[in-house]
C-alpha cells in the first residue's frame, strides 16, 4: 500500500533535529479525531444510549484488529530487544493467564464496556453491528503494519501519543453525561492511559532514530497522517451508520 504523500518544497533542506521532529509529529495531533463531530458531541453528551452503543460495537473491531496489527509488526521486526516491548502491546490486548484482573486485558475489558452499555458479549463478539467502512478502516491498517517495513508501522501507532487525552475526556465526562453506564465499565479507558505513555516512548525511540532525511521525516509524517485518516474515517462512518 502506498503512503499518499503530501506535496512539500523543503525536502531538499537539512533534516529537522530530532526535538523539531518531535514537535512536528506532536502537532499532528490537531487532526485527531478527538476532533471529529461524533467525538465532540459524544463527550459533551448528545449521543443517545443507541449512538453509544454503536460506538462501543464498531470501536471493538479496532480493539481485535490491534493485536494482530502488532502480531503482523512483530513477525517483521529482526531484534530480539525490540520484539521484547512489542510482545508487551500484544500480551495488552489478549490479556495472558486467566480472564480475571488486570491481566485480562484490552479486549476483556472492552467486551466489559460493552457489557457496560448493554451489549452482550455474545452481540459484541459476532461483529453484527459493524459497518463495512470501520472494517476496511481497521484492515488497512493491519495490512499497512504487515507490509511496510517495521519501523515505518511503529511510526504509523504513534496516534496513541494523543489518545491519553481522549481516554481521560471520556473519564471526566461520560459519569456526568451517562450515569446509566456503570462505572466498571470504563477500566478500559483508565488502564490505556499508562500504556499509551509507555507506548509512545518506545515509538518515537525508534521514529526518531529512523527518519533521519529531511524527505524520510516528511514520509513520516505521512504515514501518520494515513492512520489519522483511519481513525476519521471510522467516526465518519460509525456517525453515518449511528444515526
Ligand atoms: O480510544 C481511542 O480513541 C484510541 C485511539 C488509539 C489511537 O490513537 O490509535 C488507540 C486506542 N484508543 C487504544 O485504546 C489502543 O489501545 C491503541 C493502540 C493503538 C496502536 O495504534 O497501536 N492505537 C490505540
Amino acid at each position: 500500500m502506498e503512503i499518499a504523500q503530501a506535496i512539500r518544497t523543503d525536502s531538499h533542506l537539512p533534516a529537522w533535529s530530532p526535538e523539531a521532529f518531535e514537535a512536528q509529529l506532536r502537532d499532528k495531533g490537531r487532526a485527531y479525531h478527538i476532533h471529529h463531530p461524533f467525538n465532540v458531541r459524544m463527550n459533551a453528551g448528545g449521543c443517545t444510549p443507541d449512538e453509544i452503543r454503536c460506538w462501543v460495537a464498531n470501536r471493538f473491531y479496532y480493539q481485535i484488529c490491534i493485536p494482530r496489527k502488532d502480531a503482523a509488526i512483530l513477525a517483521n521486526m529482526p531484534d530480539r530487544a525490540h520484539r521484547r516491548l512489542w510482545l508487551e502491546r500484544i500480551l495488552d490486548h489478549d490479556g495472558h493467564g486467566d480472564y480475571e484482573g488486570s491481566a485480562a486485558g484490552g479486549i476483556e475489558a472492552w467486551t466489559r464496556l460493552g457489557e457496560a452499555v448493554g451489549i452482550s458479549r455474545e452481540d459484541l463478539w459476532s461483529l453484527q453491528g459493524v459497518v463495512p467502512a470501520v472494517r476496511f478502516a481497521c484492515d488497512a491498517y493491519v495490512n499497512f503494519a504487515a507490509k511496510a517495513p517495521w519501523q515505518e508501522a511503529v511510526c504509523s501507532s504513534l496516534t496513541e501519543m494523543f489518545a491519553p487525552q481522549i481516554h481521560k475526556d471520556r473519564l471526566a465526562t461520560w459519569p456526568t453525561h451517562y450515569p446509566w453506564i456503570e462505572s466498571d465499565g470504563l477500566a478500559y479507558f483508565r488502564n490505556r492511559i499508562p500504556l499509551a505513555t509507555r507506548d509512545v516512548k518506545h515509538g518515537l525511540q525508534v521514529t526518531l532514530a529512523h527518519f533521519q532525511t529531511r524527505q524520510a521525516q516528511h514520509h513520516a509524517l505521512d504515514i501518520l497522517q494515513f492512520k489519522l485518516d483511519i481513525l476519521w474515517t471510522m467516526l465518519d462512518a460509525i456517525e453515518k451508520a449511528c444515526q
